[in-house]
């Protein structure tokens, strides 16, 4: 049998919502759709830790060194930034979201999806009377997470404002993608953006020329982004496309090798396996009176890239996803 089959076969026998315990005894979420693809998301941090194709094939890079235990948060997958990117505000680098244990939200209000997929998981964060000290705002943070029945993955996040004055918040989610070889990957959807130099103090500088690609350490949040970012893998022959909502900015992040070196959870080498492009809100926070809601978006589907005698064409590679 196939390995497509076989995957196709077990994925059949198995339920497409699993409740099951990962690394260190966390609980995870299993879901697996139909055809055989597959994605796990753990509680811990409300973080999607993998995601594979209907091949079983991993298309999120999670770290060998990654240390599933609070309150670090997991180094790959997909953490959530919130209710602060980075550095940006007096709250710990990158916000809380990543390192609490989320709930399973059995009762959220209704979404609209035109996907009939039955693999899917709605996880819910609210503050604890400790999150109050620090971030002194009530919120309810829902999060839906579902596999289509192509493989795509789906993230949408609902932050509610449950408190009686307004809050402010910067968010991203921090996907990292697996890649065969930095050196061979471009970014396309980016070009002639502004956008804000991490290794420069955040200065505005304006993206010049071609599709990115890397040769460097590399930090940078692009502004305005359009709703669709491609990340060509040349080596693989695959393509992953973002598509996003609710996410007018989108950081591109890849630490090279003495950056790799310094982090205590990350292999000397894993640099060149790895490229984080974030779909996120950071140059305006995103401001929610009393009562008010906020939906982000961000879809990710892999695809064959249409690679014709070692020339990419961007246009088609966007347009024909
Ligand atoms: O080590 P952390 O907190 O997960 O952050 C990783 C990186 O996250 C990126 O989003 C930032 O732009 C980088 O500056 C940062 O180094």
């Amino acid at each position: 049998m196939s390995s497509d089959k076989s995957a196709a076969v077990a994925a059949a026998t198995l339920p497409p919502v699993d409740l099951r315990k990962g690394v260190n005894g966390l609980d995870k979420v299993v879901l697996r759709e139909a055809r055989g693809s597959s994605a796990e998301v753990y509680l811990y941090g409300g973080h999607v830790t993998s995601w594979k194709n209907d091949h079983g094939e991993e298309l999120l890079f999670v770290s060998s060194k990654a240390i599933f235990k609070p309150p670090k948060a997991i180094r790959g997958g997909i953490p959530i930034c919130f209710p602060q990117f980075s550095n940006v505000g007096t709250l710990e680098q990158h916000g809380f979201a990543r390192n609490r244990i989320w709930a399973i939200d059995t009762d959220p209000p209704p979404l609209p999806t035109n996907s009939t997929s039955k693999a899917y998981v709605n996880l819910i964060l609210k503050p604890s009377d400790e999150d109050l000290k620090i971030w002194p705002h009530r919120f309810e943070f829902r999060l839906r997470v579902a596999l289509g029945p192509g493989g795509d993955l789906m993230l949408t996040s609902r932050i509610r404002n449950t408190d009686e004055k307004p809050f402010s918040f910067t968010f991203a989610y921090h996907t990292y993608f697996s890649v065969s070889d930095i050196s061979e990957v471009r970014v396309e959807g980016l070009e002639t953006l502004d956008y804000l130099d991490n290794l420069q103090n955040r200065e505005r500088c304006t993206e010049q020329g071609d599709a990115i690609t890397f040769e460097g350490e590399f930090d940078k949040i692009y502004l305005g982004t359009p709703t669709k970012i491609a990340i060509i893998d040349h080596e693989k022959k695959r393509t992953f496309v973002i598509r996003k909502d609710g996410l007018p900015d989108a950081v591109v992040w890849n630490p090279w090798d003495k950056k790799a070196k310094a982090m205590t959870d990350f292999g000397d080498e894993e640099y060149k396996y790895m490229l984080c492009v974030e779909s996120a809100a950071i140059e305006k926070s995103i401001t929610l009176k009393p009562g008010e809601e906020w939906k982000g978006r961000q879809e990710l589907s892999a695809v064959p890239s249409s690679y014709c005698s070692g020339q990419l064409d961007p246009e088609k590679v966007l347009q024909s996803c």
